[in-house]
């Protein structure tokens, strides 16, 4: 059975996409996003899932550079996930949540809570951990005024408590995830609904040439070609050099991404297909009082 790769350890919002499409005894858990992207391309493993998106804190720019600067791993699924931030003591802890002094997250979660964090919990010391699966078993590990902010699978997985529920500052706080593979094979995945068929591309502009980007764009518009994003990222090779990452809500077909490539080929501009790919959703997580 082939191995896939993911963000843990245990209780990780990884771990909740990555269950929802595999197996579990087929997962191996990572520390980091670079480590679990080289174990897709050294091998060890045949796909990876990672965190490419947040609704409220935006791109996981680790993944998109990595995938663009350091590897090539087509996409070949996206899953998006509901995110509920919880505040994680352990179970000894028997104050609130204003008499914390410690909190430990991944810097995209502790992000999501900041106005939480500002307002119920001033003074705070803030601790950014690999994942928040790490957080959480951080805090099962100490005595004292310490929290993680992660997800009602951590506190079950590490035995803390939910102290304070939904504390991300927005409501409808998603992430989309992202299943990378380096050989092509056939992949058994559970059966999901697909929601959208996509194609992402990378698009690099000629430099210093106006209209380049609204020429760009209208050769996806005349063709009647829907992007659901388009970001901009550096192309690390020195100030104002950017390339853009583009998604199209479309599959790839042999008649109209080849001469989109080559119209944008004739204005100087360099493409790359990342994956074309099924997109699928999971429902919300039941909270997991303790
Ligand atoms: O730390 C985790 O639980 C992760 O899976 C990482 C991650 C991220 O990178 O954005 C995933 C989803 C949440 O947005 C917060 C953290």
């Amino acid at each position: 059975m082939v191995k896939v790769g993911y963000l843990g350890p245990k209780g990780t919002f990884t771990n909740i996409a990555v269950d929802a499409l595999f197996q579990s005894d087929q997962t191996v858990s990572f520390r980091t996003i670079p480590e679990c992207l080289d174990a897709v391309n050294r091998g060890d493993v045949g796909l990876a899932v990672v965190p490419v998106e947040n609704a409220i804190e935006g791109t996981v720019s680790m993944t998109i550079d990595y995938l663009i600067h350091q590897v090539d791993l087509p996409i070949i699924a996206e899953v998006v996930v509901p995110i509920t931030q919880h505040v994680l003591v352990h179970p000894d802890f028997k104050g609130d949540v204003g008499e914390i002094e410690h909190v430990y997250s991944h810097s995209h979660a502790i992000a999501q809570c900041h106005q939480f964090i500002h307002k119920e919990m001033p003074g705070v010391e803030v601790h950014y951990s690999a994942s928040t699966g790490e957080a959480a078993a951080n805090v099962k590990e100490m005595k004292g005024q310490h929290a993680a902010i992660g997800n009602a699978l951590a506190a079950e997985e590490y035995g803390l408590r939910i102290l304070r529920q939904n504390v991300h500052d927005y409501d409808n706080n998603h992430t989309r995830f992202v299943v990378v593979q380096k050989e092509q094979a056939p992949v058994e995945m559970k059966d999901h609904e697909v929601k959208q068929q996509k194609t992402t591309l990378m698009v690099t502009l000629p430099s210093d040439r106006a209209g380049a980007l609204h020429q760009v764009l209208s050769a996806f518009a005349w063709r009647k070609m829907n992007l659901s994003k388009i970001e901009s990222r550096p192309m690390k090779t020195g100030l104002g050099n950017y390339f853009f990452i583009i998604d199209v809500n479309q599959s790839y077909d042999s008649v109209l991404f080849p001469a989109l490539q080559q119209e944008l080929q004739a204005i100087g501009c360099q493409t790359k297909i990342l994956g074309t790919y099924p997109c699928f959703e999971v429902e919300s997580q039941a909270v997991h009082k303790m």
